[in-house]
């Protein structure tokens, strides 16, 4: 088994504690991930009790062991050599930020060379695709002799490709804010999230007004006022409306691309007082691990090459240029903040270059 198979076999290795071995330039690395091992999982893959913890820079960083290493390359993994107070408890307090301030860390632990390098930052990779913490216990080598069962990078990359996205169907979706609106389904064969578009009005020889939405279940379904989502939404389509023709891309990007789950991580992070930034940091995640690739991409199926985009984050327009998307014009999207999510708009406009 290769590809994109396999790598759906991983993610679902991952999510149920199973362990993952993926082929590097320079070897095989077999790995356990924290959140879904347990003491007896831990011990029937690491007999030996050699087993290192690999974490992101992010999360390294947090913990003061990114600066351990020799010739620290920045964002690269760190790995943790195993020491005998190192348990499973011991690894899921490095893995999991949430204790972080209520237990002090045990150690003193030590960051190591990471042995396959490219092997290591593909695990971090998966861990984000299946949407848990990207922290693992991790052996050099093989659990087969041959390695054959080994994830190649480039099955992970297959993966992640949006090459192969296509329209699965299209119909007729009366909303609220625009009776004749069209809905357009697509999928990939790969990922499990389906994105959709939803198109208002006709186009009429203009480029269309987009707006990127990036999946937030708590904002655009439950009404949350931590974030802008909901407004944002709301807004997005009434301006289309307005303005006569318009495409809204909901794209299944829970979290800025960490999912539901890492996402309610990072906001029990924000009630510690950590912002959006730091908390996803300390998670050991990218601040904004969302590809736009797939709206360009979108945009491409739907035959619109230039846009206006709703937007306060140039690197939206950005994105969306570099995949070939011409950005005409950037039509600024802020809302009204409230007391919960002021903090929330502070740190985009200071932290994240958010145009507020
Ligand atoms: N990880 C994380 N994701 C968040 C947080 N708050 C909101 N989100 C997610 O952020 C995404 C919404 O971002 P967008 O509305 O596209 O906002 P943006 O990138 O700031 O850009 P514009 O709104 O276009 O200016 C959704 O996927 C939300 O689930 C948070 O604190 N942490
Ligand atoms: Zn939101």
């Amino acid at each position: 088994m290769s590809g994109p198979q396999a790598t759906a076999r991983a993610i679902d290795a991952m999510r149920r504690g199973w362990p993952v071995a993926i082929a590097g330039a320079s070897g095989v690395l077999t790995l356990l991930a924290i959140e879904s091992a347990d003491p007896v999982r831990l011990a029937a893959f690491d007999t030996e009790g050699s087993a290192g913890v690999l974490l992101s820079a992010g999360r390294a960083a947090t913990l003061k062991l990114a600066n351990q290493r020799e010739a620290a390359v920045p964002d690269a993994p760190v790995l943790v050599a195993r020491v005998a107070w190192l348990n499973f408890a011991a690894a899921t307090a490095l893995a999991d930020p949430q204790f972080d301030l209520a237990t002090p860390m045990k150690g003193p632990f030590r960051a190591i060379a990471v042995p396959v390098a490219d092997a290591a930052a593909a695990a971090l990779r998966l861990a984000r695709i299946a949407g848990i913490l990207p922290a693992f216990f991790v052996i050099e080598g093989g659990q087969d002799a041959d390695n054959t069962h080994a994830l190649s990078i480039a099955d992970i990359d297959a993966h992640e490709d949006a090459g192969r996205l296509a329209i699965a169907t299209r119909a007729r979706l009366p909303i609220a804010h625009a009776e004749d609106a069209e809905i357009v389904a697509f999928r990939t064969p790969e990922a499990a999230g389906e994105h959709v578009a939803l198109l208002i009005g006709a186009p009429d020889g203009r480029p269309p007004l987009v707006r990127l939405h990036s999946e937030c279940l708590t904002g655009d379904v439950l009404g949350s006022l931590k974030c802008d989502c909901g407004p944002q939404l709301d807004a997005a389509l009434a301006a289309m409306v307005a303005d006569g023709w318009g495409i809204l891309l909901y794209l299944r990007q829970e979290g800025r691309g960490i999912g539901l789950v890492n996402k309610l991580r990072a906001y029990a992070l924000q009630d510690q007082g950590f912002d959006t930034v730091d908390a996803n940091t300390r998670l050991g995640f990218a601040v904004d691990a969302r590809d736009f690739g797939v709206a360009a991409r979108m945009l491409a199926l739907l035959k619109q090459d230039r846009i206006r985009l709703l937007t306060n984050n140039p690197a939206k327009v950005a994105a969306l240029e570099a995949a070939g998307v011409e950005v005409v014009e950037r039509v600024p999207h802020a809302l009204p903040a409230n007391a919960h999510n002021a903090r929330y708009l502070a740190t985009k406009r200071d932290r994240t270059g958010h145009q507020l």
